[in-house]
């Protein structure tokens, strides 16, 4: 077999042709120029992707969720659209489903709800994954996996690029989700060489916006809730780890150009801006209201320090780049709780 570079630069195996499109595909009553499976496109991120894709009228989108973390009420604006779909179903199990493109989202992403039940979370990311590059390979489909800056782990180095290969706890807490999503970046690189499947990796940094969960547990969704309610903002200790907040239809702007292009990644998906979690609450407390009190309580173990994409790459390959600001972003969401929670604004 002749050697290929791959993106980041090492020599690699050329991969196989992709296999044809399934026959069934094709039926009588075909129509669409494209039909999507999306799984977890009930949750937070899988919803404004339906959006999206929806707005296109040649797209038929298929949802298949669990309902675990996401909610029908995400997509309630569908139900009923003649080239929409909505399925009850656990990527653990076989799916047996004739589409040409998978964005496979499905997994829980709230570190409060992926610890819950880790032997699960493990699952979804290992037998979903398997399940869902089965389908891919059994219908000639191109595949998307929404991986994480959790791959990172505890990064030694910043900001973390592609080529990285992360420092990350094998038997901690979170392990049951970044070493989850390790496995899953693992087993589509290998269908990949070995089966010539068409695939793409995401690796997303911190993503927010509206329709979070209100009790999600990640931190924008936590600061924003606390502070309508005119509760404490819990700031974790030490208050000085980092993130690097992307607002949603940033994110989702560039899974669909990944999707669509030519590289099968890993790429970095984020916004660089970095904050500390302590300047994350003196943002949300001037934009709300400047009377909160911050508390700091304790941390949770192996919390990654700092965190900040290097997104020389999705500039390069997707002519992609963020274009909501944090303050911008954060008013755009806090008007979604506000009508959620049922607080009026006070000018
Ligand atoms: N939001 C972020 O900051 C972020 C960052 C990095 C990666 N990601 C990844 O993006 C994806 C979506 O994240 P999100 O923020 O929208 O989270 P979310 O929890 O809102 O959505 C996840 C969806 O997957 C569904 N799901 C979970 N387990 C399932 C299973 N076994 N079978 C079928 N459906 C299942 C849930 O019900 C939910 O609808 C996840 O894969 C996550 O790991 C998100
Ligand atoms: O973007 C990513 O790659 C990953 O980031 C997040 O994981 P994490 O960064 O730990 O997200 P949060 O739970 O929002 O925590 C962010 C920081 O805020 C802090 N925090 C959290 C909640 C809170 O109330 N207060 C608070 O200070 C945490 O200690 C942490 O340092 C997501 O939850 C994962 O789904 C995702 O894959």
């Amino acid at each position: 077999m002749a050697a290929a570079n791959s993106s980041n630069g090492d020599s690699v195996k050329s991969p196989k042709r992709p296999p044809p499109p399934s026959p069934l595909r094709f039926s009588k009553f075909y129509q669409s120029n494209m039909r999507i499976l999306i799984t977890g496109g009930a949750g937070f991120i899988g919803s404004h992707l339906v959006d999206r894709l929806m707005e296109n009228e040649k797209n038929e989108v298929i949802v298949a969720d669990n309902y675990f973390t996401g909610s029908k009420d995400n997509l309630k604006k569908w139900m009923g659209h003649p080239r929409f779909e909505l399925i009850r179903h656990d990527v653990t199990e076989p799916l047996i489903i004739e589409v040409d493109q998978i964005y496979h989202l499905a997994c829980p992403a709230s570190p409060v709800f992926y610890k819950y039940n880790p032997v699960k979370t493990i699952k979804t990311n290992v037998i979903g994954t398997l399940n869902m590059l089965g389908l891919a390979k059994r219908v000639g489909a191109r595949i998307l996996l929404t991986s994480t800056s959790e791959v990172y782990g505890d990064p030694l180095e910043h900001p973390q690029t592609e080529t990285y290969w992360g420092n990350v706890n094998p038997i901690g807490v979170r392990s049951c989700y970044d070493e989850g999503k390790r496995v899953a970046e693992t087993l589509m690189f290998d269908y990949h060489r070995q089966h010539g499947i068409e695939i793409r990796v995401a690796r997303i940094f911190n993503t927010y916006g509206p329709r979070m969960n209100i009790d999600d547990g990640r931190v924008v969704s936590n600061f924003l809730a606390q502070a309508l309610r005119g509760e404490p903002l819990t700031v974790q200790s030490p208050g000085t780890q980092t993130r690097s907040f992307c607002y949603v239809s940033d994110l989702v702007d560039g899974l669909i150009r990944l999707m669509g292009g030519s590289d099968t990644g890993p790429i970095n998906i984020g916004n660089p801006g970095e904050f500390t979690m302590l300047e994350l609450a003196e943002t949300v407390k001037e934009l709300i209201n400047p009377d909160l009190e911050i508390k700091i309580v304790d941390n949770t173990p192996d919390d990654p320090r700092q965190r900040k994409p290097d997104i020389t790459k999705s500039k390069e390959l997707l002519h992609w780049e963020p274009k909501v600001k944090l303050r911008d972003g954060l008013t755009l969401m806090e008007e979604d709780f506000r009508l959620r929670l049922g607080v009026v604004k006070n000018n």
